[in-house]
């Protein structure tokens, strides 16, 4: 029996008749593919990067298996509607974090329509993108205990400046991160964050990669971060921090060139996750008065 992924942080979703993915429960994830050509697209970035010999293992690794394509009804009842097979990278996770950074700042890609050009230019301007190099595009953090999950909507996550964005990294490995009163208390930034397998360590063997690879440029693509905090906190089997790539409706061919806009991107997010954990306690101290003062000031 096929359902809405729980653990889905962005993009489009099953809901209210609309078209969006599924999944078995027992591993995988079906992406519908989407109108226009970036559904095919999509298709055709898995199948030719799941078999290129260039690829690592240890790079492979941070995408999601692919199994083919399939034909499966739509979640929007429309009826039998073409999927991508992939695995699910929330599989086993009972109540994770998760958050969804769109890397790159600019989105948009070379050959693209004048008017999905300016799309993208707007959204890249009007979010932390163009200053930052990478945006928030969905997170979900638990609270602890039975206090659920803290999420903000989608508007508000479209309105956050570069202050927001720090906030929110913070936030992710908080024990306290609803709480408006006390800034986040980062509690947990050593565990995921820091290690030999948490965020950095992964973000920087993606960057490795990404400062060599000439294949593929990944405008539009994600980082995905997943974790479940009693089983990290516990370290348990199945308490490992996941940092996956998601997103590859418009990859295009890298021609031999070093995919800049997505490796500035990241390096900027390594260097925010570096900073919180250098100083996990950097907001409960007053900053001291500049002459300049900056947007993403803590
Ligand atoms: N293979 C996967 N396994 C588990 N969850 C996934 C997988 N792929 C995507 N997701 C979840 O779905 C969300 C959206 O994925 P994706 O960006 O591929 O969809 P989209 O509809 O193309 O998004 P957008 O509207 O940003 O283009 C991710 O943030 C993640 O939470
Ligand atoms: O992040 P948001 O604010 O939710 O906005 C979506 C996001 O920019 C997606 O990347 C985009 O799909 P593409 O990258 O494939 O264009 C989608 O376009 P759509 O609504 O036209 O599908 C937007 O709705």
């Amino acid at each position: 029996m096929l359902s809405a992924p729980e653990h889905q942080v962005a993009g489009h979703r099953a809901a209210e008749g609309q078209l969006g993915p599924l999944v078995d429960g027992a591993g995988l994830f079906y992406k519908p593919l989407q109108g226009d050509d970036r559904g095919a697209h999509e298709a055709a970035f898995y199948s030719s990067f799941s078999s290129d010999p260039r690829v690592p293992p240890h790079v492979r690794a941070f995408f999601p298996g692919f199994h083919g394509t399939q034909l499966l009804p739509a979640s929007d009842g429309s009826g039998p509607h073409p999927h991508l097979v992939l695995d699910d990278l929330a599989v086993g996770l009972r109540r994770p974090s998760l958050i969804d950074l769109k890397i790159g700042a600019r989105t948009w890609y070379p050959s693209a329509s004048d008017e999905y050009f300016r799309k993208c230019l707007k959204k890249d301007r009007d979010s932390t993108s163009l200053a930052l190099g990478f945006r928030v595009s969905g997170v979900r953090i638990h609270q602890g205990g039975d206090a659920g999950f803290w999420q903000p909507d989608r508007d508000a996550i479209r309105r956050f400046t570069a202050k927001d964005v720090r906030r929110t990294l913070r936030q992710f490995v908080s024990s306290n991160p609803s709480s408006d009163a006390d800034p986040p208390d980062c509690a947990f930034a050593s565990t995921v964050y820091g290690g030999s397998n948490g965020v950095l360590a992964q973000l920087l063997e993606l960057k490795a990669w990404f400062e060599d690879q000439t294949l593929f440029h990944f405008y539009s693509a994600s980082v995905l971060v997943m974790y479940e905090m009693e089983e990290v906190e516990a370290g348990r089997a199945g308490g490992e921090v996941r940092v996956k790539l998601v997103d590859f409706a418009h990859v295009m061919e890298g021609n031999g060139i070093i995919d800049h806009n997505f490796l500035g991107g990241l390096c900027s997010l390594i260097k925010f996750i570096s900073e919180i954990l250098t100083d996990p306690d950097e907001c409960l101290v007053e900053p001291k008065k500049a002459h300049l003062s900056f947007e993403n000031e803590c």
